[in-house]
């Protein structure tokens, strides 16, 4: 039986390119979903396993965890890719305090909580194959901040400190690295003036799309000798500097 790679969030955009990728790489794939789509069903015809699942509910969680379990002695990658990119409360809103906490605790249990759950759970089924892979998808913000997405920034830092920890801990049976990305892919909504403004913050100045992700993702999966990095997709733009 070919290898197994888990991979999360995968029913649109970059998860489900991902899968596709993997899948027609030869892996088989587990790809996880939270809302049916198109993306669940174009996955489901091209041969690949899809379980849904959200992450945030501990429960589904820890059946998820079960069932993998039972059906597999060992897997070749996990790949935490699911993400809310949700904006901080409108600060002129009086009494946010309910509202950011919510917000952030909701960025929190996506973005780290669920990563660690998985990773300690399935640990010992990474270990078991010969060559194993742990991959969190962050962001560039998690280095610098974001002054309108604070705690999605914050959650994707605590996910980021997580790849070091998990990558000393699962050494040497297990690689665990990140892959930081800025702009990959737009959203169906953004405006023109956005995607200016945006494409305006890196060095290179485009909108690579998802292969950009895929690439890495497989780039890290061929290294024997990467483990505890942090791959920037960013078009050099910390270095777009006035
Ligand atoms: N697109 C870009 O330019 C950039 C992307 N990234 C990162 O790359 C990754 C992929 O990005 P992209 O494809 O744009 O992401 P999207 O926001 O398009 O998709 C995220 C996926 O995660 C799923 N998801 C959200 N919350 C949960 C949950 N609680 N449980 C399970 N699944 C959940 C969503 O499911 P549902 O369909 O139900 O909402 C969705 O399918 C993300 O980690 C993102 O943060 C980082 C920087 C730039
Ligand atoms: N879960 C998501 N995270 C992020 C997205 C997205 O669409 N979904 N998009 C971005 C932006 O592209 C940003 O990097 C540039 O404006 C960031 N994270």
């Amino acid at each position: 039986m070919s290898d197994v790679i888990i991979i999360t969030g995968a029913g649109q955009r970059l998860g489900l390119h991902c899968a596709l990728t993997l899948k027609q790489a030869g892996f088989q794939v587990l790809a996880t979903y939270r809302s049916e789509k198109a993306g669940v069903q174009q996955m489901r015809d091209a041969g690949i396993n899809c379980y849904q699942l959200d992450v945030c509910d501990t429960e589904q969680l820890s059946e998820f965890i079960s069932h993998i379990k039972q059906h597999y002695q060992k897997l070749r990658a996990v790949i935490h890719n699911a993400s809310d990119w949700r904006a901080d409360a409108i600060t002129d809103v009086s009494n946010n305090v309910s509202n950011d906490a919510a917000i952030y605790d909701a960025m929190q249990a996506v973005h780290a909580k669920a990563p660690y759950i998985i990773n300690r759970a399935l640990a010992p089924l990474l270990a078991n194959s010969s060559v194993a892979d742990i991959i969190h998808i962050t962001d560039f913000v998690a280095s610098v901040g974001s002054s309108k997405h604070m705690a999605y920034a914050a959650s994707k830092s605590a996910l980021t400190n997580l790849t070091f920890s998990f990558a000393r801990a699962l050494a040497p049976k297990v690689k665990v690295n990140a892959i930081a990305p800025a702009l990959l892919m737009f959203n169906q909504d953004d405006s023109d003036a956005y995607k200016t403004k945006a494409l305006n913050k890196s060095l290179l100045q485009l909108e690579p799309g998802a292969n950009e992700m895929a690439n890495c993702v497989t780039y890290l999966l061929n290294s024997r000798y990467i483990t505890g990095k942090v791959l920037e997709l960013d078009g050099g733009r910390p270095l777009n500097l006035p």
